[in-house]
Order: C-alpha cells, then structure tokens, then sequence
C-alpha cells in the first residue's frame, strides 16, 4: 500500500507490486537498533479476527534482486548526539517555487461577449466592467494597441507592464478581466479616449480605496473578486449580484444595435451607460455605508450592526450565533466560535474589521483557502494576503499598501506570520485591532489537521511580539481535548465561547457496508441521487480518486476526479465548472472541500471511509449549505480501514532518529552567532527518514518549548545559480564586495556560480533576505541573473540544549502522542459507521441504510466528551495483533537486504506498505514483503522487527 492520501500530501499508490524474489543474501549485515519501543500496544475490546495475514505466496521467497540500497544513516548511537557524524546533503537541482498567482490570473483572461452572458456563462463576464472589449462576440482589435496597465494586485503585486506576464495565449485578442477602462472614468468618456486611456479599475484595493473611510467606500462586490481574480476563481459574487443590471444594459444595447447604430457606437453608448450607472450606485452605497459604519463605531446596538450587514452583505438577518460573537470581538473580548460548517463563521470577523479602527489578521491554514475568503470579502471590506509562496515584489505590493491604509483584512499564512520581516510591519503607525485563528484546531496536536506552523500561535507571544488585545478562534470541528488546547494557547476565558452543535440539521446521513464500485453506480443511478445536480464523491487515494470518475464516465455518469496530484490548472478549472455547475460530479480526496462555499451540493458520497469523524463533518459540510435537505451517503469498507490504519503510523518517529535529528540542528558552526542556519527540506527528510512537516514539527516545537533554542525564519529556497551577463564575474567583483564574497564561497560549473544563500549572507553579515535583494538590484542593473532551489527550513540558533538525551526524549513522546491520536480517531470514526449498520436496532428515525439519528448522537458525544478515546460501543474492527509467519518472514527480509541500515519502524513500513523519505515505494514496493503484513498491527511488527533486528546484529557481532 502506498499512501497517496491527499491528507498528508504524499502520494501513493494503492496496490504494491509483488516480487517473488526479496533479494540476494549479503554476507555482512550491519543494522542499527533502535532502543525499546515505547509504542502503545493495543488491547481492544473487539474480538480479533482469526484471519492471518492476507494470503499471499509466501513459500521459499528467493533472496535475490534486492532493491537498490536507500541512503544509509551515519553511524550513530542513540543518545550521544556530539558522536553523530553530520552530513550535509543538497538535493539535485528542480524547479520547486510554485506558479506566480498573477502569471495563471494573466493566462485565464477570458472574452466578454455580451450573447454568451446572455446564455448565462458567468465565466465570460469578468470584463463586464471593463467596457466590452467584444462586440457581439466580435473582438475589437484595439486592446493590442492600448497601453494596458493592470493594477496592483492586494498579495499578488505583480509589476503591472510585465510582457511575458500579460501573456495569456490570447493576447491582441481579448481583454483582461481584471483591466479596467480609465480606472474611475470622470464623466462619459469616449471608447476610443478610453482605449488611450491608462486602465485602473474603479474598485482595485490601493488605488482609490480608502480605508479610514474619510473618502467613500466601494459597496459593489467585484472590488475583492476582480483583485483576486486569479486561478480563474471567484466570479459567483461579482455576478451573481450585477446579473440583472448587466442583463439589461446587454439589452439595451442589443436595442440600440437594431436600432440602426453601428457596433462600435452601440459599444460607446454601453460602455458609457454602464460606467454612469455603476459609478451612480457606487457612490450612493459607499455614502451609506460610510455612514452605517459611523454610527455602527459610535452605537454597535443590534439594529445598527443589521443595517450595516444589509448594505455590505446584502443579508436581512444575522444567523445564530453570529451577532452574538460580533458584540463580543467588538467589546475587544477574545473568543472562541465553535458554529458548523458552512453556519457563516467569516462573517463574525469581516463586520468588525470594518467598524475596528485597526487592521484584522487573518491566519489562516491554506492558500486557497486564504483565496477563497479575500475573494469574497465585500469590496467595502478592502483586504490583502501575504504568504510565504509570493514573491518579493508581491509581497512588497502588499505591503505598500498595507501601509498606505488600503488594507482592512489581511490574511496571513502561519508560516510567514511571527517573522522578523512581518513583525516589523506592525509598527506604531499600524495597529491591529482584531486577530483571527482560522481552522483554529490546528492549533492542538489532538486535532485531525494539526500543523506545526500553528503551534507558534500563543497569545503569550503575540501579545508580546504584535500587541495582539483581542483573539478570534474559529473552528467547526474541535474535541473537548483539542478545544481545551486551543483555549489554554490563545488564552481565552472560558466564559467566551459561542458553540454550536457540529453537524447541521438539513444533512441525512446514509451508511452502507461496501467492498465494490457497483454499489456506488447503483446509488448514483438511483433515486433521489440520479435527479441531483451536484454530488462530490470523497475517495481517501488519488489512484482511487482517478479509478473511480474513470469508472463513472464509463458508465454514463461524467465525473472529474480533484486531487493534489493533478496540476494546479487543471484543479482550479475543475473547481471552477463545479461551481459553476457545468459538471455534476466530482471524484476528489480531502484537497477538494476546503473553502469551498458552493451552496448547492446536494450530495456527498464517501466511498472510501474518512480518517476521522471531523473529517467526516467537514466533508459532509460540504453538502446543503442552502440550508435544503442534502444527502451525505458512507461506504463503509474494511480494506480501506486497513491501509488507513497502517498510514496513521506514517508520522512516528524513534527516539534514535529524533537524536540524531537534534545533533544536526545544533551541529552547526553558526550557532549562537545569531546567523542563518539552513536544512534543505528534501535531502534532511531523507536523511533522518522524517517527514517535512515531522521535522518542522520538531523546530517549531524547540521554538516554542519553555526554553527556547532556536527562533525560525521564513522557509527560502537556498542555492543560487548565478550567471553574469554584462561584466566579468572578476571585473564586477572587484566594484561590489558582495559580489566578492559571493565568488568566495561559489562552486563554479558550466559557466555559473553555484553557492549557499545562508553562507554568503553569513560570511557578509548580513540577512538572506536582504542578500536576495542585492541579488535582485543586480539583476535589474542586466548584470546578472539567478535561479533558487532547494526549498529549506531557517532559523537561527537562540541556545543549545545541557541535555539531548530527555530533549529527544520528550520530543518523540509528543509525536507519539500525534500518531497514538490519529490511530483513534481512525478507530472512533470506524466504529460509528460500523456500529450504525451493523448495532443500530433502527429506532429513534433510523431505518435501513439512513442512520442520521444514531451518527449525530454519536458525533455530539465525541466532541462532549472529555478524552479522545474510542467510542464506547463494543464495535470496532480490530486488527490482528499477531501472525505466525511474521518473525520468519522479517528474518528473510534483513538476511535479503542484509546492506542497508534499517529501524523497527523502518521494517514495520515496508511490512505495512508505507512510503517513507529514506524507504520510498518507488524503491521498496518492489519487495516481496511489501504490504504483506497490513492487516497486523503495527506496533505488533515493529516489536517483531525489534526483535529480528536484535537477533540479527548479535549473530553479526553488532
Ligand atoms: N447572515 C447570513 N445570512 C445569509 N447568508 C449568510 C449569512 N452569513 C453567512 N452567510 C453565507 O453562508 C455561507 C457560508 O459562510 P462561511 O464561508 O463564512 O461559512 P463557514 O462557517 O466559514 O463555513 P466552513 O467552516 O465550512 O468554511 C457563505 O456563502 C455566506 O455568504
């Protein structure tokens, strides 16, 4: 099994290749042995089935074909850290920096054509305000020839006349959706003054939006959505409101076309028409909200904060729960806001931020997500995002017009949040007034999504660091455990909790046993599924993900599968025909749903069972956000618990590796200097056999742990290619010391000089930051160019730990704790979904496969109740806790494979088919053993091979 579940971002595959031949016998083993296992070893109530292992070939395996060696571990002893030998590993070079957001804004420009408008293809209206560049689905030539500056982009400040960015493969053609003709045109201009005309956007963030709300605000909603018009997302709001107006202006002009007048007249005529009308409105609303807002500041009563919801939202009542928390964030308490998915969570912070007199920070988990909510900020509501994939010059733009006042949300992602560089921006001039926790469980280490990056989120520190007064949490999803978590973190009173019940009424929620595709098609084909128009099918594999809308298609049913491992693209156009309701189903792991706000779905199938009943709540939230009665429908099915069980242990670590890890860390010669230090992401994952996010786990807990060790910095990209163009590498050395320096420490090849961006910045003393910037001068000067690589941890060295041995010691017990809680809320969601079809007796509502009484019941008691442990019902699969094959055969695997340095743990992956950094599949699923073992419980194999291991290397002389 490999694991390609989305949950984790690694990808696998699902059914390993079998080898009858595990490998040639090597005469001098040499293994290393982890200390006694601290693992937990479980004792369920449910019987244990009989079964052993699947049944595979498992006579006489022939030791040959090994699979090549993985890159053996230095020689260490556990404990004796100063001992270990250090490596410094680079990865190959690889283009790893994510699109820009502006290059995929400017490469999905679409067309205006006011008939395709007029057959409702919201797509094609994102240039409505532009003034039609189309008429009647002819294009005008002319936007070839005008000067188009794009605005700046609030978070994606891209240069504005950049060539190479404003292609988008239809360039001469069509018109940018997000240009507008002669920003706020005074008066009825001409088409032709327009098309000279310098194009601003009326609404564009920094440009005349004010945010102290002494000049009007813009009240139409496209202002955040044609700002973020990016990816092609977000054209629901824009549209969906203007529809009418737009509508009819296209009639008019359709009149005026038949009524004789030439196109391009007729388009004069609408365009002006348009921009009177809108520029009208525009300031009719901004007028009323400025003042709403006003009186809202002076008087936030409950009639006040209405009028105010009515003139940004458009909304004639707040919904439960919601007033409640803005009285309180706007009495500056800190709160915690537990209401459902989709119960309208954001809006509890876009009113305040703007009534506050401050910025509100929005930290949220996930890019898209981050998106996702800008875009649909109100345009009344000026917002901006920062993140640690922007590039400088975006993350400069957005900061220019933080600073210029232009910014009222600004979201931020965990990782770039709490830098020097952003702490920096919070200054005397600017002053947050509100913070807010998106997805706040991430916070805890008992949550389903926990992210290291969040564990630096404490008021203690953000008080300190920010003068953060007033917090907001919100989640939709948190156990008594993870919600004490987040409290004791943010330092919220108790009595400031707002929660509702998770699960939403309008859901039905249906469980079947299922072990095949048919049962799905059955369901989909069927009624009331076959009149639906919208369904997501949640699958827990990308392979699965793709076998199963293959299997739909082929069966009449058109489906799009959505994972992480299909291009960004093609994702977001996915998305984007969902939403816009051109495809009815979509295949998709967990990457689909986060922030998606369609509130039509009617449907949620899982065919494969979710990792954790939160999960579950969030997908199944997913459906009837219209408040109308939707289907969420389980397959429940035995196999996939299995391979899910096995990948719960994908993220425990040994104490041994954990201590080699440290030694690194604390290895370098910078340390106490308050210089740079650097691991390159992939080659350290590789080496100490951790996962990326288990080793940022690790630093961002030596950050925040009582005594600090190390204080990170924003990740980079580390190694620079530089190529000189005009002046020698020597000439220009000899006028710029940097350049020296950089020549000092380069490795030269093929022309260009490869070095380290830490050392440089080091040994010239000043920040990779700054380094970049100099680099970046130089580049704009033609004297050079440059490429980065190697995406990697920073941080600088505050302390070096008295004693290694309880600090890795600790360390590995708090991931133990992560892993050990992934396992049971596997086992709770199994066992609800197993006890609802296999205990429920179908009283109290439930009647054959429609259980929404007994789940709900269940739901509101795991998140009630005091410990995360299992369900107290006496159902749950359990998993084999022993196999009589399974000593011998790990025995052959490390006579087979007697080369390379291997771990309890390390056997106990391969034995249960998980992929890890030093042990991938792509090597390992070669292996006869691969896999075998899944139905076993891991701590059950990684005792054996403990065991094994021990035998081994005592029979070696080890
Ligand atoms: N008072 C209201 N009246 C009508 N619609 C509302 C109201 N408040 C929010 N909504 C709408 O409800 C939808 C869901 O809101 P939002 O995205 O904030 O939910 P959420 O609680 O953050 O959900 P999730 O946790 O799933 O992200 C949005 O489309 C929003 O516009």
């Amino acid at each position: 099994m490999e694991s390609d579940t989305d949950s984790d971002a690694s990808h696998i595959s699902a059914t390993p290749p079998r080898n009858t031949n595990p490998g040639p016998d090597h005469p001098k083993p040499k293994f290393r042995v982890s200390p006694p296992s601290k693992e937990r070893s479980k004792s369920k109530s449910m019987p244990v089935p009989r079964n052993p292992p699947k049944s595979k070939p498992r006579s006489n395996p022939k030791p040959s074909d090994p699979p090549p060696p993985p890159p053996a571990f230095p020689s260490a002893e556990l404990c004796n850290p100063h001992g270990l030998s250090v490596v410094n590993i680079r990865r190959p070079a690889e283009p790893n920096r994510p699109a820009s957001f502006s290059r995929l804004v400017l490469s999905r420009r679409p067309s205006f054509d006011p008939f395709e408008f007029e057959n409702g293809d919201k797509s094609k209206l994102c240039d409505e305000v532009v003034g039609s560049s189309t008429v009647g689905g002819t294009v005008l030539k002319e936007p070839a020839k005008s000067k188009r500056v794009r605005p700046n982009i609030v978070g994606f400040g891209e240069p504005v006349q950049q060539p190479k960015r404003l292609d988008c493969g239809r360039e001469g053609k069509t018109r940018c959706c997000d240009d507008v003709v002669g920003g706020s045109v005074e008066g009825m201009v001409s088409l032709k003054e327009q098309r000279k005309a310098k194009r601003v956007h009326p609404n564009w963030v920094g440009i005349n939006v004010p945010v102290e709300l002494s000049k009007p605000l813009k009240c139409s909603r496209e202002g955040n959505f044609v700002r973020l018009n990016i990816n092609g997302h977000g054209r629901r709001f824009t549209f969906k409101n203007r529809r009418s107006s737009i509508s009819s202006r296209g009639h008019r002009w359709r009149r005026k076309l038949t009524a004789g007048k030439c196109e391009a007249q007729a388009a004069d005529d609408f365009v002006s028409d348009a921009l009177v009308e809108q520029r009208e409105s525009s300031s009719n609303s901004n007028q009323l909200i400025e003042e709403a807002v006003m009186v809202a500041r002076e008087d936030p009563s409950d009639e006040n904060l209405q009028r105010l919801l009515k003139l940004t939202h458009g909304y004639d009542s707040f919904r439960e729960g919601q007033l409640e928390a803005i009285n309180r964030v706007l009495a500056g308490e800190s709160m915690m806001l537990m209401l459902p998915t989709g119960a309208g969570k954001s809006l509890c912070y876009e009113l305040p931020a703007l009534i506050l007199p401050g910025v509100t920070l929005v930290v949220s988990p996930l890019m898209a997500l981050m998106v996702d909510q800008l875009r649909k900020l109100p345009s009344s509501i000026p917002g901006g995002l920062l993140s640690s994939t922007q590039t400088n010059d975006e993350a400069s733009e957005t900061l220019r017009m933080l600073h210029e006042g232009n910014v009222k949300v600004l979201f931020v992602s965990p990782e770039r949040f709490l830098s020097a560089d952003f702490l920096s921006i919070f200054g005397n001039e600017l002053s947050i007034s509100l913070l807010v926790i998106d997805e706040a469980h991430c916070i805890s280490e008992w949550s389903h999504n926990f992210r290291p990056s969040y564990l630096r989120l404490r008021a203690s520190i953000l008080q300190r660091k920010l003068g953060v007064q007033c917090i907001l949490a919100m989640t939709a999803t948190a156990t008594t455990q993870t919600f004490h978590d987040i409290m004791c973190a943010l330092e919220i009173p108790h009595d400031n909790v707002i929660k509702m019940c998770q699960v939403r009424e309008n859901l039905q929620l249906f469980v079947t046993l299922s072990e095949n595709r048919q049962d799905l098609l059955t369901l989909m084909k069927t009624s009331p599924m076959v009149n639906m128009h919208s369904i997501i099918v949640y699958c827990k594999f990308q392979t699965e993900t793709d076998m199963v809308s293959k299997y739909l298609c082929d069966n009449n049913i058109p489906a799009k599968a959505y994972h992480s491992g299909i291009p960004a693209k093609s994702r977001v156009r996915t998305q984007e025909l969902f939403r816009s309701n051109k495809i009815r189903v979509v295949v998709a792991t967990v990457a689909f749903g986060m922030g998606l706000d369609k509130s039509d779905v009617q449907a949620v199938i899982h065919y494969s069972v979710p990792a954790s009943l939160e999960e579950y709540i969030q997908e199944t939230g997913r459906a009837g956000r219209d408040g109308k009665l939707s289907y969420c429908h389980l397959f429940l099915d035995i196999t996939t618990y299995h391979k899910l069980h096995s990948l719960s242990y994908s993220d425990g670590m040994d104490e041994y590796s954990v201590s080699k890890f440290l030694s690194h860390v604390f290895s370098s010669d910078v340390h106490l200097t308050g210089q740079t230090c650097s691991l390159v992401k992939e080659s350290m994952s590789r080496k100490f056999d951790m996962k990326e996010e288990v080793l940022l786990t690790i630093l961002t807990q030596l950050e925040i742990s009582d005594e600090q060790y190390l204080s990170l910095l924003p990740p980079l990209n580390v190694t620079c290619s530089l190529y000189f163009h005009k002046t020698t590498p020597a000439l220009l050395s000899d006028r710029d010391n940097l350049v020296a320096s950089i020549l000092k420490k380069s490795e030269v090849k093929d022309g260009h000089y490869t070095f380290d961006m830490p050392t440089v910045g080091n040994s010239v003393g000043i920040k990779t930051a700054n380094l970049l910037n100099k680099l970046q001068n130089l580049k704009s000067l033609g004297e050079v160019t440059y490429d980065l690589k190697d995406p990697a941890f920073c941080f600088t060295i505050v302390k070096k730990p008295d004693d290694f041995c309880s600090l890795s010691a600790n360390l590995t017990k708090k991931l133990a704790k992560v892993e050990s809680c992934k396992v049971q809320k596997l086992d709770t969601m199994f066992s609800v979904a197993w006890s609802a079809v296999k205990v429920c007796k179908g009283t109290d509502g439930c009647s054959n496969s429609l259980h929404t009484t007994c789940i709900q019941r269940r739901i509101l008691g795991y998140f009630s109740r005091t410990h995360d442990v299992l369900d107290d019902t006496n159902i749950s699969f359990k998993t084999a806790q022993s196999s009589p094959f399974l000593r011998a055969d790990i025995k052959v695997f490390l006579q087979s494979n007697s080369y390379t340095n291997f771990t309890p743990r390390a056997v106990a992956r391969i034995m249960h088919g998980i992929t890890s950094p030093a042990f991938p599949s792509s090597t390992w699923s070669k292996s006869h053993f691969w896999g075998r073992y899944v139905e076993v419980d891991f701590p059950v194999v990684m005792e054996a091979a403990k065991v094994e291991l021990m035998n081994f290397a005592g029979k070696c002389g080890h």
